[in-house]
């Protein structure tokens, strides 16, 4: 249905003396979503869902990659095969027909009928100034798709649609409860009658008692338009109620996709196990071990290299992309720190972009190093400690997504 390619958003950073600073909001992200079904799209706060989402419908430009809407599925996988092959006449010539970026004017502006959002906060999103039958009525008008009666009688239905008494046409948001509101903001996203409906934490604003009560609207409205959606949450029990697929985003990247039962149940990703590991399960009695991981999600602007995960990661190794500095770091707890007593008088330094210790008992360094690295992952990097008390460390590699199974992509090492 609709396909995006090596999508990227770069937000430049205003405000700092430096120039040409960006957050890499969306970082290479290829990502389809077949007609009818729901694709949830998981991550923690910042990791890019909102800014894949308004991508996706064009409401922000990208800044790289392909948008190809409205394509049959074994013509993105033609195209995809297209890139890796780097095959350019049927890159330009799928592109041609389906690409969503390069629509302009009038057909553009059809286009924008066949696809619309949902917006967490029904507050917001809505001009408490318009009655609820301008508010609806506004996309009909604005892309040409009714106009006058036809346009109101069709607030009219939709209003029913959505489970709302249709004397609301003539109300103002304020006399609305917020989840009356968010009928009306999804009513408005029908209005234009869209194939694709991008949903951004649809419930999250909302009472609790609410919030089921709008997911099974919304449920039901798939059911009988065989809508599009793509479902952006950071919570998993609502792509667990929703979703036929969940995609996994950190940092910018889509770290794992497939289908919503074995991903749920049998994540790969070591990024998808720590999320969903830290969900409460309902049933009494069943233990899973919470996997807590340490630090904080990276800066965006200049991202960890190799894998975004891999300074949490609990099962990155030498590959992953460990730099001098994160190992220099490391090393330095272990010397300064825990193993103090044995290392009182070394020192690390860094020449000429390379890793020394100082007065230093090899041997008794390479063993405090092999006995740590299970737990200190970046440890795993270091090739050799040599005579003169270089620390070594490998090159590495930057995940693409894997395929791990029929239905399951991953994007990390552990699966090349
Ligand atoms: N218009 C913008 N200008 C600059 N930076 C932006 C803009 N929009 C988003 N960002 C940055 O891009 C990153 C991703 O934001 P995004 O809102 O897509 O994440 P998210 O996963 O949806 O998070 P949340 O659940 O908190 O909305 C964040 O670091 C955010 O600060």
């Amino acid at each position: 249905m609709i396909g995006a390619f090596n999508l990227k958003k770069y937000f430049p950073v205003r405000g700092t003396a430096f120039k040409n600073l960006y957050v890499k909001a969306v970082d290479d992200v290829t990502i389809k979503i077949n007609k009818g079904e729901v694709l949830g799209i998981v991550g923690e706060s910042g990791s890019g869902k909102s800014t894949l989402g308004r991508l996706l419908i064009r409401l922000l430009e990208p800044t790289a990659g392909e948008i190809l809407f409205d394509a049959p599925e074994d013509e993105l996988k033609e195209y995809e095969e297209a890139i890796l092959t780097r095959d350019e006449k049927k890159i330009k010539e799928i592109s041609q027909r389906y690409s969503l970026l390069s629509k302009k004017g009038p057909e553009l502006r059809k286009l924008r009928t066949r696809m619309n959002m949902v917006f967490q906060d029904p507050y917001s999103s809505i001009d408490p100034r318009y009655r609820i039958l301008d508010v609806i009525m506004e996309p009909m008008i604005s892309t040409g798709y009714l106009k006058g009666d036809e346009a109101r009688k069709r607030v009219y239905d939709l209003l029913e649609e959505v489970g709302l008494p249709k004397n609301f046409a003539m109300r103002y948001p304020h006399e609305l409860s917020g989840g009356q509101r968010q009928r009306v903001a999804i009513a408005r996203a029908l209005a234009t009658d869209p194939d694709l409906l991008i949903l951004d934490e649809p419930t999250s604003a909302l009472d609790v008692s609410v919030q089921a009560q709008i997911l099974n609207l919304l449920n039901e409205l798939r059911r009988r338009k065989n809508i599009t959606m793509a479902l952006i949450t950071h919570n998993i029990a609502v792509v667990s109620y929703m979703a036929s697929r969940v995609a996994v985003m950190y940092s910018g990247k889509l770290m794992e996709i497939g289908d919503k039962e074995s991903v749920l149940n049998n994540p790969k990703h070591p990024y998808t196990m720590a999320l969903i590991s830290s969900v409460p399960r309902p049933e009494p009695g069943s233990s899973r071990k919470r996997i807590i991981l340490k630090g904080d999600p990276p800066n965006l602007i200049t991202p960890p290299r190799g894998c975004v995960f891999h300074p949490r990661c609990p099962m990155a190794f030498n590959k992953c992309g460990w730099t001098i500095d994160e190992i220099m770091e490391d090393l330095n707890y272990l010397i300064q720190g825990k193993y103090y007593n044995l290392f009182e008088k070394s020192n690390l330094v860094i020449k000429d972009g390379k890793l020394f210790v100082d007065n230093v008992n090899i041997e008794e360094l390479r063993k405090v190093i092999d006995e740590e690295k299970e737990t200190i992952r970046s440890l795993t990097a270091i090739v050799d400690v040599t005579g003169d008390g270089e620390v070594k460390i490998s090159g590495y590699d930057t995940p693409a997504l894997f395929k791990e199974s029929a239905n399951r992509e991953v994007s990390c090492l552990l699966y090349k």
